[in-house]
């Protein structure tokens, strides 16, 4: 009994000492969350009351000005491919001047002896024609002077005009494959040395294209360079192509994949793939180039790789166009920067070594000076009339 007495006293004095402690002043209790906003406010009424139109009257602010609209891009209409090497031929002249006047100097001269034979092969090689080439066209022109007996200017100008020629291979064919097959558009490549010239042959190719009545869709897949992607949206823009394209330093097969689908979905004629291809090794390269061109067959063939070089480099550029020819299977060559350089000869030594046509040729930094090939304008320039 006096057990029990003692338990409901201490109790009675838990319970005591518990309720004064939590009665007691200044006890910090948890904050309610602060108040956050649901809705913008906008001069005391909500985005929603404005909906319903439940929103008082109230004094606006004067309207501020409206955004500039974005500037309209005028869509340019380039003129066609074809003829293009014609309307550009004073800038081939210029620079291949001394080479077809020189050679057409030498062969005009009273006396044609062994020493003015040799001028002319050594003509040819400075010219990047090759020493073999150089000296078969010399042996050929010797014979064919000898059998002609004369040496009138018209007559040898037509007789060197030929050689040429046919060293360049009139017959080859250059055709592009840029028309749509079977449902997908064609898809063309683009491979180079960086500072070739590669970025800007993608750009003006679109040009070429639309110019022909193509669509064109561009693929920056040169990701290795963000100025490369900004540089094909300038020149997609300009003609109305689409461009694909993403952040620096992307995959660049993921980029090429996703350029050709978009390709596929929106029927376009043409896909052209930019690529950034650096030489640092040959596995490196073999391995992005192999991967892109692998990535793209999964959806369509690919027609064309263009191998983009550089006609200022000499031999330098033709060592690279060896590695890349071993990498990739090219199809064709884009001789840039032979409006800068009076080593024409290089056409012929290009498509000898790596048994593949030059099928265009870059004549200055115009967006219209792109040009397909064609032997007989290249050599008409070089010559003069
Ligand atoms: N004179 C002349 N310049 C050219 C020609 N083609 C390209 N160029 C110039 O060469 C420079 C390099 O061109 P890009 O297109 O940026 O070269 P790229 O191969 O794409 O270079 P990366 O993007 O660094 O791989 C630019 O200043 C072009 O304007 C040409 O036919 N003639």
């Amino acid at each position: 009994m006096e057990y029990l007495i003692l338990i409901a006293v201490l109790v009675v004095a838990g319970l005591i000492v518990g309720g004064f402690l939590l009665l007691r002043p200044g006890r910090t209790r948890p904050r309610p969350p602060a108040e956050e906003p649901t809705e913008e406010r906008r001069g005391g009424a909500t985005v929603a009351d404005e909906a319903e139109g439940t929103a008082p009257t109230l004094e606006r602010a004067p309207p501020t000005e409206a955004p500039a609209p974005p500037p309209t891009v005028e869509i340019e209409k380039p003129p066609p491919g074809a003829g293009r090497l014609v309307r550009l031929r004073a800038r081939l002249a210029r620079s291949q001047n001394a080479f077809g006047k020189t050679l057409l100097g030498l062969l005009s001269r009273e006396t044609l002896d062994d020493d003015a034979w040799e001028e002319i092969e050594d003509t040819l090689i400075t010219a990047d024609m090759g020493a073999a080439v150089a000296a078969q066209v010399t042996d050929e022109l010797r014979t064919r002077v000898q059998v002609l007996g004369t040496r009138d200017a018209a007559e040898v100008r037509a007789l060197l005009k030929e050689e040429l020629v046919k060293q360049i291979g009139p017959d080859l064919d250059r055709s592009l494959d840029t028309g749509p097959h079977g449902g997908r558009p064609a898809v063309l490549m683009v491979v180079g040395v960086n500072g070739t010239g590669k970025t800007t042959t993608c750009g003006k190719l679109a040009r070429v294209l639309v110019g022909d009545g193509r669509t064109v869709l561009l693929g920056a897949a040169d990701t290795f360079r963000a100025a490369a992607a900004d540089q094909l949206e300038t020149w997609g823009t300009r003609v109305g192509a689409q461009v694909v394209r993403k952040d620096e330093g992307a995959d660049p097969a993921s980029v090429a994949f996703d350029a050709v689908k978009q390709g596929i979905d929106t029927k376009v004629d043409a896909v052209i793939v930019d690529t950034a291809g650096r030489l640092h090794t040959k596995t490196g390269l073999m391995d992005e180039l192999g991967k892109v061109k692998r990535v793209v067959e999964k959806q369509a063939q690919v027609d064309e790789v263009l191998l983009v070089l550089d006609a200022t480099t000499g031999q330098n550029g033709m060592q690279q166009a060896r590695v890349f020819a071993e990498v990739v299977n090219v199809t064709g060559v884009v001789l840039t920067k032979l409006d800068g350089t009076a080593k024409g000869g290089i056409v012929v030594q290009v498509q000898r070594e790596l048994g593949v046509p030059v099928k265009l040729v870059g004549l200055g930094e115009g967006p219209d000076d792109l040009a397909p090939f064609e032997p007989e304008a290249f050599v008409d320039a070089i010559l003069g009339d």
